[in-house]
């Protein structure tokens, strides 16, 4: 089976005059079947290696099983999850295992790395592919599904030149020779040089507006939530300047909050964009109490009236962030001479209330935060809880295609817990950080979290994410955490990578845990699936497979059906 390379996109790229049997276009196609689903798709649009007749044959294994630069030594099979998706779009209806609820009516969105490849070099980081945009339509019982690749300037630059053209992640592209290599300095400072592969997370603004997002801010691009369009820059209105921000902005309907690291004068600007509008406010300033640069803001919690801004010993380095070869830490390096801080800003004043050295952490993801107030109303305290990975930066490692795809069952997942911060509001200098629960309820693993979202900012007690079953190189359950009973109900298909749960409240629900939990997994037989769990039991309760298989992907978003 050939590789999938961007000279063959043309000819793996669906046509979207393929559609499900049951819609209404002639039959001067030709049949396929697709997972007991028909579609149609014409001859002449079908390349005799396309994903149509390779996701078809489920015998043909549909993952390039050759050796790649990076990828899969030896010969070794690539599980589906990290293998790039093998055509541009598809969408189609999907038949249900099992049962949707009738009022889950809305889009699931689920943005993600999901091409790796670019003629024959192989990224070598999970964060390096190019966005996939995948999607799940559930109107009354029934679910339509589909991907597409997002259309950044660094997707097309690397299409049509069959290379990688802007920085990415772990990579950027060599310079030839001494003088281009200025050149490279100069855009990068100027920003040119950085991608906008919007392949991080996905928000629906309270207006509406759908935005793919990444770290860097020219990688904020708008879609289309129904046919996945790339409508788009997200342009900011302001003048804030900056180059990357926090990957995941904390999104309400009246507001989108998020953290600007400061690399020249080590801090953090807090801004706050309002519904409706492009342009962002500085609402505060956080200097850094430690290093030689702000720590990583992957991602930051707010409670009702603060800000909590993370201050972690894995900071930005200068030096990594010109090279085009990959370093151990890629663009951070590790200071724990540093310090770990975490401070809080008010909302309302942007000024900084408490700034507590707190001890060495690393995360990507935070969960949640709220206040702890006295009987008197004060607030005392801000928890604030994370997947924590125990001060270890190894897990960036371990995030290398070449260590996920080549797993032989030996457990090579390092452990993780639920990290929960306690920042005293007090004046105290020093804050607490301790696991939440025991971290083998969830298999010491945790990573990719949600929550009920009307949650967000207050107390709460059920997180959502991906823990561990071992032997494992990846988180492979999902995992319900009850952060009072302090207990943990796992869900596990063997073989299968499962992304992100994301958790959708029953419309007039009065409990935490009264909705569905969606996720998609990638199977180790090659094929995808989409699965919902009830957000109480968490059983399964339905089950949908695509007609191919599925990348692995990371953050999703909820698009209500109009009204
Ligand atoms: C997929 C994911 O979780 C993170 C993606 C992060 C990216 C694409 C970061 C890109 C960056 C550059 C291209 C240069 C500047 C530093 C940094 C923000 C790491
Ligand atoms: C996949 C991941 C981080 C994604 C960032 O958006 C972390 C996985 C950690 C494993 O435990
Ligand atoms: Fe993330």
């Amino acid at each position: 089976m050939a590789s999938f390379t961007f000279s063959h996109i043309a000819q793996f790229v669906l046509p979207s005059n393929i559609i499900v049997s049951d819609g209404l276009r002639k039959p001067e196609r030709e049949w396929l079947t697709f997972s007991n689903k028909s579609i149609l798709a014409r001859k002449s649009d079908r390349s005799p290696d396309s994903v149509v007749t390779s996701a078809v044959t489920h015998h043909a294994p549909p993952v390039d099983p050759s050796p790649g630069k990076e990828a899969g030594g030896g010969g070794l099979m690539s599980h589906v999850a990290w293998t790039s998706v093998r055509q541009e779009r598809w969408e189609g209806e999907l038949v249900v295992e099992g049962e949707i609820p009738q009022w889950l009516n809305g889009t699931y969105l689920r943005n993600g790395p999901g091409l790796w490849n670019l003629g024959n070099y192989k990224f070598r980081h999970l964060f390096d592919g190019y966005a996939t945009l995948v999607k799940l339509h559930f109107e009354n019982g029934q679910l339509i599904a589909g991907h597409r690749q997002i259309e950044s300037e660094a997707y097309k630059a690397a299409k049509k030149n069959e290379k990688i053209c802007y920085r990415e992640f772990s990579e950027a592209p060599k310079p030839d020779n001494f003088i281009a290599y200025i050149g490279d300095l100069a855009n990068l400072f100027s920003g040119a040089s950085l991608t906008d592969n919007a392949n991080t997370g996905v928000v629906r603004l309270g207006d509406g507006r759908v935005v793919c997002l990444t770290e860097t801010q020219k990688g904020s691009i708008l879609v289309d939530p129904d046919n996945l369009d790339t409508l788009g820059k997200f342009e900011y209105s302001d003048s804030i300047g900056g180059l990357i921000h926090s990957a995941h902005p904390i999104v309400t309907d009246t507001d989108f909050w998020t953290l600007l690291p400061d690399l020249m004068n080590p801090g953090y600007l807090v801004v706050r964009m309002k519904t409706g509008s492009n342009e962002r406010k500085v609402i505060g300033r956080v200097d850094c109490r430690g290093g030689p640069a702000p720590g990583w803001v992957h991602s930051f919690p707010v409670t009702e009236h603060y800000v909590v801004v993370p201050e972690m010993p894995l900071r930005y380095c200068a030096q990594n962030l010109l090279r085009a070869e990959p370093t151990p830490l890629y663009k951070f390096e590790w200071h724990p001479d540093s310090k770990g801080f975490v401070h809080i800003v008010c909302k309302a004043s942007g000024k900084i209330v408490s700034s507590v050295e707190v001890p060495l952490y690393v995360t990507f993801h935070f969960i949640n935060a709220y206040e702890e107030t006295d009987e008197d109303g004060r607030v005392t305290a801000v928890i604030a809880d994370c997947c924590e990975h125990n001060a270890d930066t190894s897990i960036l490692e371990k995030l290398r295609l070449q260590n996920l795809q080549s797993f032989m069952g030996v457990d090579e997942l390092p452990d993780a817990r639920v990290g929960r911060f306690i920042i005293p509001l007090d004046g105290t200098p020093y804050g607490k950080l301790e696991a939440a629960l025991d971290p083998d309820e969830h298999g010491r693993g945790i990573d990719m979290c949600s929550i009920n979202p009307s949650y967000l900012g207050k107390r709460y007690r059920y997180a959502y994410a991906c823990g561990a079953r071992r032997p494992c190189n990846f988180p492979n359950t999902l995992t319900k955490v009850d952060l009072l009973e302090k207990k943990a109900k796992n869900w596990y298909d063997d073989g299968s990578v499962p992304s992100e749960p994301f958790f959708v409240a029953r419309p007039g629900a009065t409990e935490e845990d009264d909705g569905v939990v969606i996720s998609m997994i990638s199977e180790v037989s090659g094929g995808g699936s989409a699965v919902l769990l009830d957000g109480k039991t968490f059983e399964e309760i339905a089950r949908a497979k695509f007609p191919y298989g599925l990348p692995y992907g990371l953050h999703g978003c909820w698009v209500p059906k109009k009204k």
